[in-house]
């Protein structure tokens, strides 16, 4: 409930005019049947037109203050549900920036867009259902027993069994309904991971000509949203009708009692008129009180999703000691690292790792796939938390050092691309929003981009695809690179950021970079030896355990592993690289 907190406490105001709005509605409602039955009973029954005349004019009147009403309740409640949903989706939004690695692994990236979406919107349209009807159905259905209370006690009795009979309906109206409406929501999630996944791979799904397989699977999921939402609707379908035949009992039942009590001379017509006028007013009122029942069930789903997102903790611990620290420099050490994923020690994917990395060094990881390169080098922008030993930057604890100093400072090209929809001028620039022209075509033409960009029409106002579907997997690579360069990095990570460069660019690469900065820490994850050949050192990782650390010529002479990968990579590229 700390969620809803925060929103009740700073609209509970508007919320309150919109009540005020809703009652002075809710009262005119309720004053005319019994004027009506006044009109009846006293104008029309003595013929008095005056009396009918006046009435009639006093109708009009209150029904204008109650239009008033109405269109005041309707203005704040469509404002106010508006800015709580804007308000919503926003604070969602900040909170999933703040998510680290691991909590976002926890969701699917489709239930977050759901939540984002689909679920604010239900939470927001509850919101305005409550202020357009929630108080006026209660207001009106109280205030009719009353007034009919006031015409005829006896009568009110029947009202009293409709009620009763409906307040149990509504009760397992909510009951039922509940527990549908969250595998609806869930179905939704899993329809949309199924579209976002063939999306994001539509091009595999042509080149395997996996079209039918992809379509079966996004129809089964999508027969099975279909029959889960059909089967919610039909399990609560019967209460809507219930309702609606309980009152109608109810007004057969007034109109059987009323006519005698007519035929003994014990009440008049227009009583009777009045009486099932506020019959009608209590059935409509309940079936709002109903309807707004079945939103909260679906609210209240969807509410508890967002919580959920809301409720997860900052992820990484935050230190009561953050410092912050020079950024001149870009030392790094691991002490004694065990890494594993589910945060238990039992099979690591890193395990007891220690190396250090002065500041302007560059090295190099080099392993099999699936050996932890990866894992390794995200410790240090504190993507993870260590499970045990310590990682440092500049001799703090990275768990010590405010993330964002941290992260300022250092550059990443990350193994899987990702660009960004816009031009590639906007793509290099995200790393840096004031670097200048010079700037950007500098650090374009260190990571061999510069040329290939030129070399398009619009140049560095090519528009890029999502993704950066329009370039190729090398031209994308080398973007990224820029991208990080231009931050002006003290550390710059590169995770197996030239698998698909050729090899003489990736030199040129290299080149650049030594001569970019003498003093920048670099990291190279690679699969191929050449581009880490010339490093300070090289870490040979193999099952998470570092088998062997040095530079090219010792590991050579030393390592057994690195000797096997120099090898076999000299008999395909070695060789004609000149090694
Ligand atoms: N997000 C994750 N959650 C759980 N396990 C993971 C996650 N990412 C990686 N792993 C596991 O950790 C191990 C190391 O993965 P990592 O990506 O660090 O290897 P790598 O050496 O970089 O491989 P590659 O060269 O193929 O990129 C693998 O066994 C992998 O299955």
């Amino acid at each position: 409930m700390t969620t809803a907190k925060k929103y009740i406490k700073k609209y509970w105001k508007h919320f309150s005019i919109s009540i005020i709005f809703l009652t002075i509605e809710a009262l005119c409602d309720l004053i005319q049947p019994t004027i009506m039955s006044r009109i009846i009973d006293i104008g029309v029954a003595n013929k008095d037109m005056d009396y009918v005349f006046k009435m009639a004019l006093g109708m009009l009147g209150i029904t204008a203050i109650g239009a008033i009403g109405a269109i005041g309740r309707n203005i704040v409640s469509s404002n106010v549900s508006q800015k709580f949903g804007s308000e919503l989706r926003s604070d969602l939004f900040e909170k999933i920036q703040n998510f680290s690695f691991d909590q976002i692994n926890d969701f699917d990236t489709a239930s977050l867009i759901m939540r984002l979406t689909n679920d604010v919107q239900q939470v927001q349209g509850f919101a305005h259902r409550m202020m357009r009807i929630f108080v006026k159905a209660p207001l009106l259905s109280i205030g009719s027993f009353i007034m009919a209370f006031l015409l005829d006690p006896g009568m009110t009795l029947i009202l009293l069994v409709v009620v009763a009979i409906i307040g149990i309906l509504i009760y397992f109206n909510m009951q039922i309904g509940y527990p549908f409406f969250r595998k609806v929501q869930k179905a939704f999630d899993r329809l949309n991971g199924i579209f976002r996944e063939f999306l994001a791979g539509i091009r595999v799904v042509k080149a395997f000509n996996r079209f039918d397989y992809e379509s079966k699977r996004f129809g089964d999921a999508n027969q099975e949203l279909a029959s889960i939402t059909a089967d919610a609707q039909g399990k609560i379908a019967v209460f809507s009708p219930a309702i609606t035949l309980t009152v109608n009992l109810g007004i057969v039942a007034v109109i059987w009692y009323g006519g005698i009590s007519v035929s003994y001379g014990h009440m008049e017509v227009g009583k009777i008129i009045a009486f099932i006028n506020y019959m009608t007013q209590i059935l409509h009122s309940l079936m709002m009180i109903s309807m707004v029942f079945n939103g909260f069930v679906r609210a209240k789903a969807s509410y508890e999703r967002i919580d959920e997102v809301f409720q997860k903790d900052k992820g990484m611990m935050e230190s009561e000691d953050i410092k912050e620290m020079s950024k001149d420099k870009g030392q790094i050490e691991f002490e004694n690292v065990y890494f594993s994923y589910e945060r238990n020690l039992t099979d690591p994917v890193l395990k007891k790792i220690s190396f250090t990395c002065k500041s302007g060094e560059t090295v190099g990881i080099i392993g099999a796939t699936g050996s932890g390169k990866s894992t390794l080098v995200h410790l240090v922008p504190r993507f993870y938390d260590v499970t045990k030993g310590n990682v440092k930057v500049n001799g703090g604890d990275v768990r010590n050092i405010n993330p964002k100093t941290l992260r300022g400072m250092i550059g990443i090209v990350p193994q899987k691309t990702m660009l960004f929809t816009g031009t590639i001028l906007e793509n290099i620039k995200w790393g840096n929003e004031r670097a200048s022209e010079d700037e950007v075509i500098r650090a374009a033409s260190l990571a061999q981009a510069h040329e290939f960009i030129t070399a398009f029409p619009k140049g560095y106002d090519t528009m890029l695809g999502q993704g950066g579907v329009n370039l190729s997997g090398g031209q994308k690579q080398r973007i990224a690179i820029a991208r990080a360069l231009i931050k002006n990095p003290t550390i710059l990570i590169m995770d197996d950021c030239t698998s698909a460069v050729d090899v003489v660019t990736e030199e040129r690469i290299r080149d650049g970079l030594k001569e970019f900065s003498r003093g920048l820490t670099t990291l190279i994850v690679a699969q191929r030896i050449t581009s880490v050949i010339g490093a300070d050192k090289i870490i040979v990782l193999d099952h998470g355990n570092v088998i062997g650390i040095g530079n090219h010529k010792d590991l050579l002479e030393s390592c057994k592993v690195y000797q096997d990968i120099f090898y076999s990579q000299i008999g395909r590229e070695g060789m004609e690289y000149g090694i």
